[in-house]
């Protein structure tokens, strides 16, 4: 990764929880010096105090970019202690849900390059996948930044429009929660039919770890790789009618899942 313009200037990242720690983490692994990195955080974790970036000090006037990591409903008040700062040279670049374009605009002012970002947990691993869509002030270069940053965490996909994000964050962003409660479920399912907790859910984690690399590294569709498992007949099938009724299975439940989160992503939006 060539980082040459935040090396120079400087990346000041606002909230250092799981996603913001897990993409500084994705950058310093990348070569990016610590010493370009400035950070704000309340309690910043034993791992950070440890990096080497700054910590609680004067923030750059002009930092390159600026990478918006706090909660939405945090993001009004952590962006006040920017106020120093002179943001007309600065990209921000934020990973928060919920919060428009527009609602950025009322908190930085509408001349500020912005790219929305959208990332998932796998990030803290590096197999993370990330959206980014920028807004009308975002330049063609800017989008490269918003990219090199966020593929020290894993892919990086592009948007044509700020409306694709609702369903990103119903797919990919939320969407490491709902492999985990599969995981979950599956396990209580084993444990219900007799199995031990741990061996169930040794046995979950393996299978939908595995299935999930495999349905990324084969040539095969996902539709395939699930009809090479179902022998005709067989016990797949068995369970398979079960959750591929189109009444009760998993495609209306998902599909209300998915919008029950782009619903309350509006909610956060307001
Ligand atoms: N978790 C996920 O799967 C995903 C999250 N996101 C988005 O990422 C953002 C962060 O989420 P996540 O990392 O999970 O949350 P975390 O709570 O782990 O991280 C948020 C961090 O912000 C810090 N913080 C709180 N107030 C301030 C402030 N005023 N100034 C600076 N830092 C502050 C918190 O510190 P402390 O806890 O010490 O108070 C915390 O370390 C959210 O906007 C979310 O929508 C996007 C995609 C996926
Ligand atoms: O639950 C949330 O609001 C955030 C956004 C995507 C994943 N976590």
């Amino acid at each position: 990764m060539s980082f040459d313009s935040i090396s120079d200037r400087g990346l000041v990242i606002l909230g250092c929880g799981r996603m913001g720690g897990a993409i500084l983490q994705g950058l310093l692994q990348g070569g990016l010096p610590a010493k370009s990195v400035w950070v704000i955080t309340p309690h910043p974790s034993d791992w950070l105090q440890a990096s080497g970036v700054h910590l609680s000090t004067d923030l750059p006037d002009n930092p390159a970019v600026v990478l918006l990591a706090v909660k939405p409903q945090m993001m009004a008040d952590a962006l006040s202690q920017l106020s120093t700062m002179r943001t007309g040279d600065t990209l921000f670049v934020t990973v928060a849900a919920g919060i428009t374009m527009e609602g950025y605009a009322r908190m930085l002012g509408d001349q500020t390059r912005l790219v929305r970002a959208m990332p998932n947990t796998p990030s803290a691993i590096g197999r993370g996948v990330t959206a980014i869509v920028g807004n009308p002030k975002a330049t063609a270069q800017d989008l490269d930044i918003a990219q090199e940053l966020m593929s020290g965490v894993g892919q990086v996909v592009r948007l044509e429009n700020e409306e694709q994000i609702n369903a990103v964050i119903g797919v990919s962003g939320s969407g490491p929660a709902y492999v985990f409660h599969l995981i979950e479920v599956m396990a209580a399912a084993g444990e219900a039919e007799g199995l031990a907790p741990d061996l169930a859910l040794q046995l979950a984690k393996a299978t939908v770890g595995g299935a999930g690399a495999l349905a990324e590294q084969s040539d095969e569709t996902p539709s395939k790789l699930r009809e090479n498992v179902t022998s005709p007949g067989g016990t797949t099938a068995a369970a398979l009618n079960v959750l591929m009724d189109p009444d009760t299975g998993m495609a209306p439940l998902m599909r209300r899942a998915v919008a029950a989160n782009i619903a309350r992503n509006r909610e956060l939006g307001k």
